[in-house]
């Protein structure tokens, strides 16, 4: 079936898009045709492939809006963390693209420079958008540059600081730009915090409009009298906004408020981004939305409105088809809630994601011991640190990624303080599906180098339970408990301990220690396996604390002949890297061989392909450490130093 014969199965309307300027040409009755034709695709399309169907469903009357009142690529549409940017990408010429979405080779799930010149944006983490914008308006205006910016940012993405950081130098710089407020009332869940009280307060406050209309009709049909009546006009509508609309708040930023808007109007939201475009500064057009609209799996789906399957799901029911399995996730889950039934000093903290994270379990039973702070890492590690220093033990849980932007925090407000922190980093390494801007790859590197800061990376249930009592024991510092998305890994049990480090397999020749770190233990073991079998013996130990590098891998690497770590984490600064360098400050000189993740920018894919495109599987690893250790056979004089060549 040719792309055309398959676009088109999905409306003899959408089948003529090939770009912006195809919708810019249609009637009001074919708009509203192609919006029901594009939700039939998306929903045809995601189903398949998992993606963010909720929030796309719910920006496609905006999207179109957006392509026929502004000339992208020449004005600048910005998706703020551009999960809902699919519709965008129908309108640019990408439909093909959907039969692979999210997977190796396909289409991103994020806005993407390499598809297409109308996309700017690609990093997926929030609240980015609105400083995005005010450089390129700032920069447009240098430059003389008579072109439009556009921001979509969510009511969720809202939430987060950069945002307020923007708004504020928006308002001063008074540039023309457009700040569409995709209002649909959720992240995940609904969103929190006094931003979304004063959003419902604008959506409940329709009102607004319609008086200043009654006001407009009623003067209408008195002769005006010129500048005078405008006046009088004008200073309805003002005393209208104090009194009954207080959406005085962006107004007085300095940022001129338009709406709320019906976000699923096209005319309604042209007519809105029209008065916008040509207002002169900068505009809020507040639209109010669905999430998952015109869908009625998702908008029933009270946990998130079908925010992101992550895999296929069911058309009618919106049920994902893969057979649950045991997460990672749900183990940290239940043994937080076991801990928390215990200490009542421990309490949850969330960044919009309890669902996702898992704290949302916690919160059922406990609900005044977790705080969902918003899309706001920043401020969950110090408002951490502030729970802390009241005599309590957060639990703050992000996914790996979302805690790069909290470093400074976690460095300063929680570290340097000695307080007694916990951050569970969820999807930590490569994801897959979400691309590079959510590979939680830099943690381990990161956050090693925080003074007192320690860091666990279990390798399966049994030690992510254990090390998570082990964090929530400290109390003299910070602790990081780090696993990877997906299915939790079967138990590996260990022969012995040493100190902190877990003993999974030996032999009775000494030929390689083998670190592997965290989820990477079963990897181990069948690294092991092979490389036994060309007559080496390889002790596998999974260090279970990671950073600081524990003494005890010093100690055991000084009895073999090669040391070889591998990590689910980038190698510069990482937990290869750190042994690297406690192994020369020991003057141990057994030659160090540190396997991980290139600090670049890997593609979107699956999580094994990723691992297995780095060389990250067992026969790869098995091949590299059979090739180094018969190399030390056949120049046993030859000490290579302590680690290889950064390679980065
Ligand atoms: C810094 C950061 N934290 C968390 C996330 C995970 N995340 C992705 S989308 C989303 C909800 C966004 O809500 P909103 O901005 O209202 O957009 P909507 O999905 O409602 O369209 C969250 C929390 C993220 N992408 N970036
Ligand atoms: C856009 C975003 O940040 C999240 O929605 C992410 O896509 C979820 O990823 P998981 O599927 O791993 O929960
Ligand atoms: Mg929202």
């Amino acid at each position: 079936m040719s792309v055309e014969e398959d676009t088109a199965n999905h409306g003899r309307l959408l089948g003529t898009v090939r770009g912006p300027q195809d919708v810019k040409r249609m009637s009001g009755e074919e708009l509203d045709v192609l919006a029901a034709e594009i939700r039939d695709f998306l929903i045809a399309k995601v189903s398949r492939t998992g993606g963010h169907v909720g929030p796309n469903l719910g920006v496609v009357e905006l999207t179109l809006a957006m392509h026929r009142v502004f000339d992208s690529p020449r004005d600048r549409l910005l998706f703020d963390t551009g999960h809902q940017a699919y519709v965008h990408k129908i309108l640019t010429g990408r439909q093909a693209g959907f039969d692979k979405l999210r997977q190796r080779g396909g289409l991103s799930g994020y806005p993407s420079q390499a598809e297409s010149e109308h996309d700017l944006i690609e990093n997926s983490h929030a609240s980015t958008a609105l400083s995005y914008a005010d450089g390129l308006a700032k920069a447009y205006a240098l430059r003389g540059e008579a072109r439009s910016v556009v921001a979509v940012v969510g009511d969720g993405a809202l939430t987060g600081g950069m945002c307020w950081e923007a708004l504020n130098n928006i308002a001063t710089a008074g540039n023309s730009l457009v700040i569409v407020v995709n209002d649909n009332g959720r992240s995940y869940s609904p969103t929190i915090g006094g931003l979304a009280d004063h959003l419902s307060s604008l959506r409940l406050n329709p009102g607004y409009e319609k008086v200043l209309d009654t006001v407009k009709d009623a003067l209408g049909s008195t002769p005006l009298v010129g500048k005078p009546m405008y006046e009088v006009l004008h200073a309805v509508k003002k005393g209208i906004k104090d009194a009954v609309a207080p959406q005085a708040m962006f107004e007085d930023l300095g940022i001129k408020y338009v709406g709320p808007v019906d976000g699923h109007d096209v005319a309604a939201v042209e007519s809105a981004l029209r008065a916008a475009k040509n207002f002169g500064g900068p505009v809020i057009v507040h639209a109010v939305t669905r999430k998952g609209y015109g869908y009625r799996p998702a908008e029933e789906d009270e946990a998130d409105c079908l925010h992101g399957p992550g895999s296929a799901f069911d058309v009618e029911t919106g049920a994902l088809l893969a057979a649950p399995s045991v997460k990672w996730t749900h183990v940290f889950a239940d043994e937080l809630l076991a801990i928390a039934d215990e200490r009542p000093d421990v309490v949850g903290i969330t960044a919009a994601m309890a669902e996702p994270t898992g704290i949302a379990k916690l919160a059922r039973k406990y609900p005044e011991r977790v705080y969902d702070v918003g899309i706001a890492e920043q401020h969950a590690a110090t408002s951490a640190a502030g729970l802390a220093l009241g005599g309590l033990h957060p639990v703050v849980a992000v996914y790996a990624t979302f805690l790069n932007r909290a470093f400074d925090q976690v460095l300063l407000d929680v570290a340097m303080h000695k307080l007694p922190v916990t951050f569970v980093l969820d999807r930590a390494g490569i994801t897959g599906p979400d691309g590079p801007s959510h590979y939680g790859i830099w943690d381990m590197s990161v956050f090693g180098v925080v003074p007192g800061l320690r860091i666990a990376a279990p390798r399966d249930a049994a030690t992510l339970r254990e090390e998570l009592r082990e964090a929530l024991a400290t109390d003299d510092g910070p602790t990081v408990v780090r696993f990877p998305t997906g299915a939790v890994a079967a138990d590996l049990p260990a022969l012995r301990r040493v100190g902190p480090v877990d003993v999974l397999a030996e032999s009775a020749r000494t030929d390689v220690l083998l670190v592997a770190v965290g989820s990477f233990g079963q990897l181990g073991m069948e690294v092991a396996a092979r490389v036994a079998e060309q007559g080496y013996g390889v002790t596998v130990v999974d260090p279970r604390w990671v950073r600081p590098v524990p003494a005890e891998l010093v100690e055991l690497a000084a009895s073999h002949r090669l040391v070889v770590s591998v990590e689910d984490g980038v190698r510069v600064g990482g937990v290869g890297d750190a042994l690297g360098q406690a192994l020369r400050d020991a003057d141990v000189r057994v030659p160090l061989k540190d396997l991980g993740v290139p600090a670049d920018w890997h593609p979107h894919g699956t999580r094994a392909q990723i691992l297995a495109d780095l060389g990250l599987t067992a026969q790869d690893v098995a091949r590299d450490v059979t090739g180094w250790i018969s190399r030390l056979d056949a120049t046993p004089d030859r000490l290579t130093p302590t680690n290889t060549p950064a390679q980065n």
